[in-house]
């Protein structure tokens, strides 16, 4: 199963070390392309980049991608980008929030649940969001998105 991991990178690096702990969990379900979204380093590799060779190849991993995971913590208007064009290819798409963070989740993000393709689980400890991601493979895997 290919996965499109979404972190915010250029809104601001404060919950990396969730994001770590995110990939880790998600690598037990499949190939993480977006894996760099979790390193430290990441400013570095991506620095031999164009803004526009970033975009090319996040949307060719987003088209492999059979299911998208994305932490909206932190509003990211990149990754607010990565959710719409992943919706718009019919991906099957889990948000991970965490409300004491104390901001209100976009009503674009939040009112796009539909309990079939796009959720929208809240979470506080790993233990919470590694159940959520369990029942979104689990679901994804019955109806054979995979
Ligand atoms: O260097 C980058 N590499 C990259 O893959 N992205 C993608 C992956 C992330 O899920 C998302 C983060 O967007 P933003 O930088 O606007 O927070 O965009 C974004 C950047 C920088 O905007």
């Amino acid at each position: 199963m290919n996965i499109y991991f979404c972190g915010s990178i250029r809104a601001g690096r404060e919950d990396l070390p969730i994001y770590q702990q995110i990939v880790s969990v998600l690598k037990i379900y499949g190939k993480v392309l977006t894996e760099h979204v979790a390193f430290p380093e990441l400013e570095i590799l991506e620095d031999a980049l164009t803004d526009s060779d970033i975009l090319e190849r996040d949307l060719r991993w987003l088209s492999e991608a059979h299911v998208i995971v994305a932490e909206v913590t932190v509003p990211s208007l990149g990754v607010g980008y990565e959710i719409g064009r992943a919706v718009a290819m019919n991906k099957p798409v889990l948000c991970l929030f965490r409300p004491s963070c104390g901001k209100r989740l976009s009503a674009l993000i939040r009112g796009s649940e539909n309990n079939r393709s796009f959720f929208v689980a809240e979470y506080e400890h790993k233990e919470d969001y590694e159940q959520c991601i369990t029942r979104f493979m689990n679901y994804c895997q019955q109806k054979r998105v995979v």
